[in-house]
C-alpha cells in the first residue's frame, strides 16, 4: 500500500475527496486490555468514511519513556483508509478513548486506552495535531506490529519502517499470540 492520497472518492454532493492511508497505534495497560483493544477496533470499524484495511498482532511491553510505576502495555496497530480530515479522526479517537474512561490526571500514567494517530497520508502537522506522530519512528511497539501487516509502510520524513526497525530493539516486545483482535467490519 502506498502512503497516499492515492485514490479519490466522490461524495453525494459530487465533491472529490482524496482517500488517505491512516495508521493508528492503540495501547492499553489498565483494565481488561485485550477486551478494550477489541472494542476500540469495533468502534473504529463503525466510524463513517473510515475503512479498516488490517489489524496487527498484539504485543506486550513495559512502559517506554518516563512515567510512574505501572503495568505492562498491550499494543497493536490499525491500518485504514479514510477521506476524513486528520482533526476529525483525532476527535473520533479521543471520543473512543473517553468511552473507556481514559483519564489524563496523571501525566504518562496508566491508561485504559490510548490511540495515537501515526500518519494520515503524507499530511504534516496542522493545528492541534502532530503528523506524522513525532515519536512513532523510534517506538518498537508501533513499528513492529505495523511492519507485520504493512511491510512496505513508510513514515514521511523518516523513511521505510523496514529500515527504521534496524535501529530499534524489538526484543523489548513479547508477542501475545494468545490474543487475536478482529476487524469486524459488518460485511
Ligand atoms: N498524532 C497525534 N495522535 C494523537 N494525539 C495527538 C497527535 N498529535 C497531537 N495530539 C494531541 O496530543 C494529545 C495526546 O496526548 P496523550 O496524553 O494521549 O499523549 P500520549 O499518547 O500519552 O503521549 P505520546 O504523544 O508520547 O504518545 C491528544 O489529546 C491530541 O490533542
Ligand atoms: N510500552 C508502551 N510504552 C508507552 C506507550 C505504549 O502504548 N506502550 N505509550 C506511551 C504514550 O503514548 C508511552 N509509552
Amino acid at each position: 500500500m502506498s502512503n497516499g492520497p492515492f485514490e479519490i472518492d466522490v461524495d453525494t454532493l459530487g465533491n472529490l475527496r482524496p482517500i488517505s492511508k491512516v495508521v493508528l497505534s492503540l495501547g492499553s495497560n489498565l483494565g481488561d486490555s485485550a477486551a478494550i483493544l477489541q472494542e476500540a477496533v469495533d468502534f473504529l470499524a463503525e466510524t463513517p468514511d473510515l475503512m479498516i484495511v488490517d489489524v496487527s498482532p498484539v504485543y506486550e511491553s513495559s512502559l517506554v519513556g518516563e512515567g510512574p510505576e505501572q503495568g505492562d502495555f498491550l499494543n497493536m496497530v490499525v491500518v485504514a483508509e479514510s477521506t476524513l480530515e486528520p482533526l476529525t479522526i483525532l476527535d473520533r479517537c479521543l471520543a473512543i478513548e473517553e468511552n473507556f474512561g481514559r483519564s489524563r490526571e496523571v501525566r504518562n500514567g496508566p491508561r485504559t486506552l490510548d490511540i495515537d494517530i501515526i500518519m494520515v497520508g503524507k499530511r504534516i502537522s496542522e493545528g492541534d495535531i502532530e503528523l506524522p506522530h513525532p515519536r512513532a519512528h523510534e517506538r518498537a511497539f508501533v513499528l513492529v506490529p505495523w511492519h507485520d501487516v504493512d511491510p512496505n509502510g513508510e513514515i514521511a520524513g523518516h523513511g521505510p519502517i523496514a529500515e527504521l526497525l534496524d535501529d530499534i530493539d524489538a526484543s523489548v516486545l513479547t508477542p501475545r499470540r494468545d490474543i487475536s483482535i478482529q476487524a469486524n467490519t459488518g460485511f
